[in-house]
């Protein structure tokens, strides 16, 4: 029977559908189906067919992959990609020795972008982060979920989540959110982290009614917040219907990583500093490990999360940018796949596990992204690489060819070499 499709993709010379029942645990992300000579037929924006023979296939449109890589548009699970101003000023800081954490005692780090966050109207912080997010599709981001955090006072908050939405309804990136009211202690409310955060958990319900966000983030640090704020924090926004998202262990080894499993949290992020019992329970507990080695590369770290204990004893792995203006100044997700292959010592087959199906999953979007499959929304790469284990190796670079979002080509980089 001839099918007729509006765009067919000819010429694959490997296709990686990442198709999955669920999120890959331990040893299953070393599985990896990877389609040679494949063809894929989109259809009003959603795969219509996955196969090796056209020959029945009619199609409006054709590219010709020219025997390259093709896979699912990558997933990016941690960013914080709405924000005021910039930090270059502290990479001499950091040249000098002042760790991420004093930077923030001081009254800089997160609460510089603060400052610079409140300033921001609306139409700057919806400018600022639409040029960020179409650097991250140009390298070959498609879904992203986007942190709040850099208000810390309600009218802020709520501006950022705002212009989050606003940015869901308008640009071709698929966005979630995520309210971080908890990221830092602001200057009014020094020595007094309780009363703040009860101003923080009084936000939820208009949050909530308002549909500005999915999930409920706290930074659980030295000097920030506490396991056990952290801990009454998340709880109380679970019961108020919230999915739960943690920054934990990230710099010192709090038990922030025990605290997320024992309470169920759909992710914990960072994870550097997480201890045995830690990952043991994030293994038991279904709890995704959201890895950003981006950023201990960008603070000067030498001790990276432990991504093979965790895999070994059957965690599910993801990997995120961390994309913020002080620890992670990147949008390339590439180069986290780079950095995750030489430093977390993750085979390739992990790393597309982890960019693809587990951050889909990581932000609740495990039915839409993240995956190739015939219904599924066509979220494509077409890479200018001959073969998957091309894009961790040869780093620093886009590889991106094209970006094909809802079956419509929206970034075309230079021509694909033959
Ligand atoms: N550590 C806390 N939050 C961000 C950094 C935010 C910032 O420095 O502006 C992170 O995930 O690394
Ligand atoms: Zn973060």
């Amino acid at each position: 029977m001839t099918v007729h499709v509006d765009l067919l993709l000819t010429n694959i010379g490997q296709l990686l559908p990442m198709r999955s029942e669920g999120p890959k645990a331990g040893k299953a992300m070393q599985e990896l189906e990877v389609i040679e000579g494949a063809v894929l037929g989109i259809k009003d924006g959603r795969v219509a067919f996955i196969g090796t023979d056209a020959s029945d296939i009619e199609f409006d449109k054709l590219i010709d992959c020219k025997e390259k890589l093709v896979t699912p548009g990558l997933v990016d699970p941690h960013t914080h990609v709405v924000f005021g101003g910039s930090r270059e000023h502290e990479l001499a800081l950091k040249q000098q020795g002042v760790p991420y954490l004093e930077i923030l005692k001081r009254g800089g780090g997160i609460l510089s972008t603060v400052e610079a966050t409140r300033k921001a109207t609306s139409e700057e912080l919806y400018e600022k982060a639409s040029f960020h997010l179409d650097r991250m599709l140009s390298f070959g981001t498609t879904t992203v979920e986007a942190k709040s955090g850099y208000g810390l006072d309600r009218e802020t908050e709520l501006k950022q989540l705002q212009v989050a939405k606003e940015l869901q309804k308008n640009h071709q990136i698929d966005i979630v959110s995520t309210f971080l009211g908890a990221h830092a202690i602001p200057k009014t409310h020094k020595g007094n982290p309780e009363l703040f955060l009860e101003e923080m958990l009084a936000m939820l319900d208009e949050i909530k009614n308002l549909e500005l966000a999915e999930f409920v983030d706290i930074f659980t640090e030295t000097g920030v917040f506490t396991v056990e704020q952290s801990r009454e924090y998340l709880r109380k926004a679970k019961e108020k219907g919230f999915d739960l998202k943690i920054h934990a262990d990230e710099i010192d080894p709090l038990g922030g990583t025990e605290m997320a499993a024992s309470l169920g949290a759909i992710s914990a992020d960072h994870l550097v500093g997480a201890s045995n019992e830690g990952i043991r329970l994030l293994a038991e507990n279904g709890t995704i490990a959201v890895l950003l080695p981006g950023t201990t590369f960008y603070l000067g770290k030498s001790s990276f999360a432990r991504a093979r204990e965790m895999i070994e004893q059957g965690v599910t792995v993801s990997l995120a940018t961390d994309f913020n203006p002080g620890s992670s100044p990147t949008e390339n997700l590439q180069l986290i796949m780079s950095i995750a292959a030489l430093q977390l010592k993750m085979s390739p087959e992990e790393i597309w596990n982890a960019v693809t199906v587990n951050a889909a999953h990581a932000i609740g979007r495990g039915n839409e992204a993240g995956q190739l499959a015939v219904g599924r929304k066509a979220d494509i790469v077409i890479w200018d690489a001959p073969n998957y284990l091309y894009i961790p190796y040869h780093y620093g670079v886009n590889h991106v060819n094209k970006v094909i979002k809802n079956g419509k080509v929206v970034t075309e980089r230079m021509k694909i070499r033959e």
